[in-house]
């Protein structure tokens, strides 16, 4: 199977040598001399992998890698190619995901050995699915999508409250090859009042109840061909858990005040930031309806044990703001980033939604400093973490140059040549590197 690269370079002589090269090389390569047409073609093709120039003359590299992040889709591996004034840029991209980047001027054979790796690593594209994170951990969970969501199991997502399990059960649907054209009905079945959650569930008929003044559909019925999601699980009353129980063993519901029995088709996924099994101990949950929801788990991690997700996030959501406000994205200080990183986010991702979006409410300056995150919280957090000094921006690079290499390191199971051969250096350089920056030969 030959690889279909897309090239974007809007240099004229670069990209025709490029383009020549990878066609003798056996690669399908199709070139594009700005961001525009790159990202039309880019939401509608799937390539293998993509080499992008960062100065393009509308566009940069981040602006464009940014939008197709805002789309939501998984992305191809993403290669940057930098001048040398734009590494800063090219770190923030590695940050978002992208996968790496290489200088100018650079060999030929180190982009054709990087894409190389880049295409044999390739995974079968999937349908459109959310990007859950970088961490191996949200990783995982995002690559076992595609075969649950081809199975009919009922899944239930685990994890504390925050950390995105409604998230997780929406990339499941639309993981499916009708996910777009079907229904996802989220019921948040702690928030619906005892009395009137039967009638939310499985609707009723006219004249059913007082107030019952027309028919009305109930959420397992609107989500007929799509997802039901029953968020807070734990939370359903024990007598309604019965009927529950009886409607997803036997896909068929019958609407308050009606003796019809109507057949529902749905994928059901529950949620929980509930120890179930502990309530199916005491009493509080019914053991034959935990076992029913409970074919598939998929346990979210909280965010403070995955914190390669916590500086992705937060880069997503600033340029997420900055596209929405059409301005630059804010930065963060090295120190913010360190804050963000010590920080143990009990609220996990939608409490770092928080800090963000109210960082940038209230502060003029595009370079967000702790205290911007953390307001008066902010000295209990610097108590947890080390020494704190202002960095330059060559100190910054170098930060998130270890952290990168550190990164990649881990991955390789610390082998030397493979890391090497995943930063696209030499392993002289790796070592030359690892000697500068501090960090140390992996035991
Ligand atoms: N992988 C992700 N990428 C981008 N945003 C995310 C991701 N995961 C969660 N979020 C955002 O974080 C917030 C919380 O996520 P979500 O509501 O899915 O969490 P939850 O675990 O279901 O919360 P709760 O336990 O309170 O029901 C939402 O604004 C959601 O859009």
């Amino acid at each position: 199977m030959s690889h279909h690269i897309c090239l974007i370079e809007d240099d004229e002589i670069l990209g025709e040598a490029l383009v020549e090269r990878f066609e003798v090389e056996g690669y399908d390569c199709e070139w594009f001399k700005d961001g525009k047409s790159a990202l039309n073609a880019l939401k509608h093709k799937n390539f293998s992998t993509v080499i992008s120039d960062i100065n393009l003359p509308d566009f940069t590299g981040e602006q464009l890698y940014q939008q197709l992040l805002n789309d939501g889709r998984t992305l191809p591996p993403f290669l940057f190619v930098t001048g040398y004034g734009s590494v800063d840029q090219a770190v923030r991209l590695l940050k978002l995901g992208a996968e790496d980047y290489l200088t100018k001027p650079f060999e030929v054979a180190d982009l054709l050995a990087k894409v190389k790796s880049l295409c044999e690593r390739l995974i079968p594209a999937t349908s459109d699915s959310f990007p859950l994170g970088v961490s191996p951990g949200m990783k995982a969970i995002e690559a076992a999508l595609p075969r649950i969501s081809a199975s009919d199991s009922n899944v239930l997502v685990t994890g504390e409250s925050g950390v995105g399990k409604e998230y997780v059960a929406k990339a499941l649907h639309s993981a499916s090859p009708s996910g777009k054209q079907t229904p996802f009905v989220a019921v948040n079945c702690g928030a619906i009042p005892e009395s009137l959650i039967e009638a939310e569930l499985f609707g009723y008929v006219k004249g059913a109840f007082t107030g019952a003044v027309s028919d009305k559909r109930g959420f397992f019925e609107q989500a007929d061909g799509g997802t039901l999601f029953l968020d807070e699980i734990g939370d359903m009353p024990l007598q309604i858990q019965v009927k529950v129980l009886r409607a997803i063993q036997e896909r068929q519901i019958t609407r308050i005040g009606s003796e019809q029995v109507r057949q529902v088709n749905i994928r059901l996924v529950c949620a929980t930031h509930r120890d179930l099994e502990a309530m199916v101990a005491d009493g509080s949950f019914r053991e034959d309806l935990f076992y029913r929801i409970n074919v598939v788990n998929i346990q979210v991690p909280p965010l403070r044990d995955r914190p390669d997700d916590i500086l992705w996030h937060a880069q997503l959501f600033l340029n997420g703001v900055a596209a929405k406000e059409e301005r630059r994205p804010c930065t963060l200080h090295p120190r913010a980033e360190q804050a963000l990183l010590a920080y143990p986010w009990p609220g996990n991702i939608r409490e770092l939604r928080n800090c963000l979006e109210r960082a940038c409410i209230f502060n003029q300056s595009t370079l967000l400093q702790p205290e911007d995150l953390f307001g008066d919280t902010w000295q209990r957090v610097l108590a947890s973490m080390g020494d704190q000094r202002e960095e330059s921006l060559s100190d910054y690079i170098q930060q998130c140059e270890r952290d990168y290499i550190s990164r990649v390191l881990t991955e390789n199971g610390g082998k030397i040549a493979n890391t090497a051969n995943v930063l696209g250096i030499s392993r002289k350089t790796l070592w030359d590197k690892m000697r500068k920056l501090g960090l140390k030969e992996p035991g």
